[in-house]
């Protein structure tokens, strides 16, 4: 009889410790884990999150780095404007977070400190609604997971929160993103721009274009990312996942290295997409210039700040793609870029494919996103951003493709 009681109790600790509950510092991490991960993909819930093992298994090739470097103190704006962001060239831009207080005070340690209590988004549910752990379970559980494509912190909510708004003094917008049109709508009626990320290994983001258009910059304050950026041109089919390499992780970062990446990287690749490919680092800024294709995994713990946005250079490409997708605000921008900004207004004329005078008659703010499926490829393409991060909605492919970026109320009513 005692034998029986200690084989059971045996097998019970076996379970247990498959479950990986024993993983975790905090008595509560697991169970709190637990509950994020049935929000945010309860498809797993059968399948397991280690089941695939890459957190044994996963190994990147040595990286080519093929990107340009560029010292951000020996360049101007107008140098950069010139050289990277009207051709649309992506560049690393270094010594950006030189004077940043983030620089000593983002690392785990004073992260996990300071904001221990505080909520931050690492998914979303079905219905679209965040799912958010506090600090402290989610750096035990990124410090301590061996999931196959692990949640991934990407909040951009965090510099609107009182007791998480000190983030945001703890970097500031480089010069060569600071004018950012968007800043003309009103704050509550902008689309989110800003997200403070942070994940563990094989945490990143699918492959996808940055929403409405938009440019980025990504700066890196702890660990390494690599990033896989494909040229504009490049059809979707192409560098997406083919549906049989899909799998439990259709759109995680992960998958993407598993399986196109190695097409990317052979001869038989097309030139006219030939990937730019890189290594980030501790203190280096990512510039992704609009309609780029870019794909992230991060190779140990990271903690970063990116940031997207309209600049005089990019306006022809966002201004279609907002009428589009968020009619209301583009009147409403437009009114302020006409009171503020009335230069940029022949921009905005050329780039429309509906007259200014008859934006009121043609488009309305629409609740509903149906049309998003006829939409032509060139707007499907954000877009489809798997986002941004991955976290998609299941059944639903389009706003899938958008991870976080996409489905936030940014593109509630977007065509992408
Ligand atoms: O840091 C990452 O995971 C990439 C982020 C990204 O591409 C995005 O925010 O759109
Ligand atoms: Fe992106």
């Amino acid at each position: 009889m005692l034998s029986f009681a200690t084989e059971f109790l045996d097998d019970m600790k076996r379970q247990l410790m498959s479950l990986g509950r024993d993983r975790y510092s905090l008595p509560r991490t697991y169970k709190r884990v637990s509950h994020a991960k049935d929000k945010a993909r309860p498809e797993l819930r059968k399948f397991g999150w280690e089941t695939l093992g890459y957190s044994e298994s996963f190994n990147l090739p040595p990286f080519r780095d093929s990107i340009q470097r560029v010292d951000g103190n020996n360049l101007t704006v107008e140098e950069f404007r010139r050289d990277f962001e009207r051709p649309r060239i992506p560049v690393i831009i270094t010594g950006l977070t030189d004077n940043w207080a983030a620089k000593d005070k983002w690392t785990v340690e004073r992260l996990s400190k300071k904001y221990r209590n505080q909520n931050f988004k690492c998914g979303e549910d079905d219905n679209g609604n965040s799912v958010r752990m506090k600090m402290k379970y989610y750096h035990d559980y990124m410090l301590n997971n061996k999931d196959d494509s692990p949640l991934y912190i990407f909040d951009s909510s965090f510099a609107e929160r009182r007791k998480t708004k000190k983030l945001s003094e703890d970097y500031s917008v480089p010069k060569f993103f600071e004018d950012d049109l968007f800043h003309y709508a009103d704050d509550k009626k902008r689309p989110p721009h800003r997200w403070f990320v942070m994940g563990p290994a094989r945490s990143g983001t699918a492959i996808h274009i940055d929403p409405l258009g938009t440019s980025a910059w990504n700066s890196l304050l702890q660990g390494h990312k690599r990033w896989v950026l494909i040229p504009p041109i490049a059809p979707r089919d192409l560098v997406k996942p083919m549906a049989h390499e899909k799998g439990k992780h259709p759109d995680e970062g992960i998958t993407w290295f598993q399986t196109v990446y190695k097409r990317v990287r052979s001869p038989s690749w097309p030139k006219e997409y030939a990937p730019i490919e890189c290594r980030q680092g501790p203190g280096e800024t990512m510039f992704v210039p609009s309609g780029w294709w870019h794909v992230v995994i991060n190779e140990e713990y990271t903690i970063a700040v990116t940031h997207n946005y309209c600049s005089v250079e990019n306006l022809h490409l966002v201004w279609p793609k907002t009428v589009k997708g968020r009619p209301k605000l583009s009147k409403h921008w437009v009114k302020r870029l006409t009171e503020q900004r009335p230069e940029l207004l022949e921009i905005i004329k050329s780039a429309s494919e509906i007259p200014l005078y008859d934006m009121n008659e043609s488009s309305s703010d629409s609740s509903s996103s149906s049309s998003s499926s006829d939409d032509s490829s060139d707007e499907s393409d954000c877009d489809d951003s798997g986002r941004c991060g991955g976290r998609k909605r299941k059944n639903d492919d389009r706003s899938n493709e958008c991870p976080e970026k996409m489905s936030t109320t940014y593109f509630q009513n977007s065509l992408v």
